[in-house]
């Protein structure tokens, strides 16, 4: 991995090849149970078991070992502090990654397993594409090509969402984005109850910057996180994913009249392919090698993943 400090031997990351990190699955007790390995590949049919097994149950038990920490500090510094502090601090899990590198997938399989720790029964999860502008703002200010890049969210209400559930409040409320819409869904949210957990999943939860006209003095969101995974893929592979993943839906979910992109729907497969790496190319290659790709270095756990979604290699953060 071509991270920045490897070369003068000062690289922040302890890297793990797979076969080292399976192994650490020695140490996890309670391997999985079929209907549980079901359960999880009822999320993606793609998940292998192996991958479910070795790569992301070590994970789940590494996150759980700092989530314990984390509380156990949390508990003595209300001792310390007195009895007028929050009774309940989620832990808060950013996952960030390029479009179509399986964030939503990871994002939802860490939420399942992570509930089966003793410590952590209620994990929450929240895309941060419900933060996205409403169509209809981003039309006005010629965004449309641009959905995902850093101005077409309104960062404000998810500075406020974050600030909202680390202060302890309850219930906070967060909107929802539908793909079959391509826009954000007026008058629905979801509700986040005080969980153990929240996992925050999406392209932008690393960035750092803003466009200039609102970026004085406002945190980041990865300021109100207590861990941060990057998954990483080379670009080639991630084009294929996404335009396996647009042909599918072209067969699927465009086929309804109703969907933003039924239009697809008709397209022979060599259009479709072509509209796909258009999309692609235009708006979201430009994001991931503009937006999110810098954003790789901030991670705590960098997940590299292979041409079959098969995790190759981990690289943990030890500074
Ligand atoms: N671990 C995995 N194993 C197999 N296929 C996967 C895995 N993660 C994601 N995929 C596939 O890759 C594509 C993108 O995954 P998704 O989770 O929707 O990505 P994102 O949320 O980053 O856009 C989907 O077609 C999904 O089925
Ligand atoms: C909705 C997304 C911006 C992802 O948002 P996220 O949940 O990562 O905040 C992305 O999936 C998307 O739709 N991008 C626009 C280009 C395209 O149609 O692929």
């Amino acid at each position: 991995m071509d991270l920045k400090l490897d070369g003068a031997g000062l690289s922040p990351f302890r890297n793990f090849s797979r076969a080292e990190w399976a192994a650490l699955r020695a140490d996890t007790p309670q391997p999985l149970k079929t209907d549980e390995i079901q359960r999880l590949q009822g999320f993606n049919d793609r998940l292998s078991t192996p991958e479910i097994e070795e790569i992301y149950l070590p994970l789940s038990r590494l996150l759980s070992i700092y989530v314990g920490a984390t509380q156990k500090l949390f508990r003595q510094m209300q001792k310390f502090l007195g009895p007028e502090q929050n009774g309940k601090m989620p832990y808060i899990i950013g996952v960030a990654g390029s479009v179509a590198v399986g964030k939503s997938t990871t994002a939802r399989v860490l939420q399942a397993l992570l509930a089966r720790w003793p410590n952590t029964p209620k994990v929450a999860l929240v895309t941060t594409d419900g933060f996205l502008l409403p169509n209809a703002i981003l039309e006005r200010e010629g965004l449309m090509g641009r959905k995902g890049f850093p101005e077409s969210y309104d960062l404000p209400a998810l500075l406020h969402f974050l600030t909202d559930i680390k202060a302890g409040r309850r219930p906070v409320r967060a909107p929802v984005y539908s793909h079959f819409d391509y826009d954000v869904t007026p008058n629905l949210t979801v509700e986040v109850d005080q969980p153990d957990i929240l996992i925050v999943e999406g392209l932008n939860v690393l960035q750092t910057s803003r466009p200039p006209k609102d970026g004085k003095g406002i945190p980041f969101v990865s300021d109100f996180f207590d861990f941060k995974v990057y998954i990483d893929a080379d670009e080639t592979i991630l084009e294929r994913w996404y335009v396996e993943r647009f042909m599918r839906l072209r067969e699927t979910a465009f086929r309804d009249p109703k969907a933003y992109f039924h239009r697809y729907s008709s397209l022979t497969a060599a259009e479709a392919d072509a509209t796909a790496r258009a999309i692609w190319r235009s708006i979201n290659l430009l994001n991931l090698q503009e937006n999110i790709l810098p954003t790789r270095q901030r991670a705590d756990l960098i997940l590299r993943k292979g041409g079959d979604h098969e995790v190759e290699a981990v690289s943990l953060r030890k500074l």
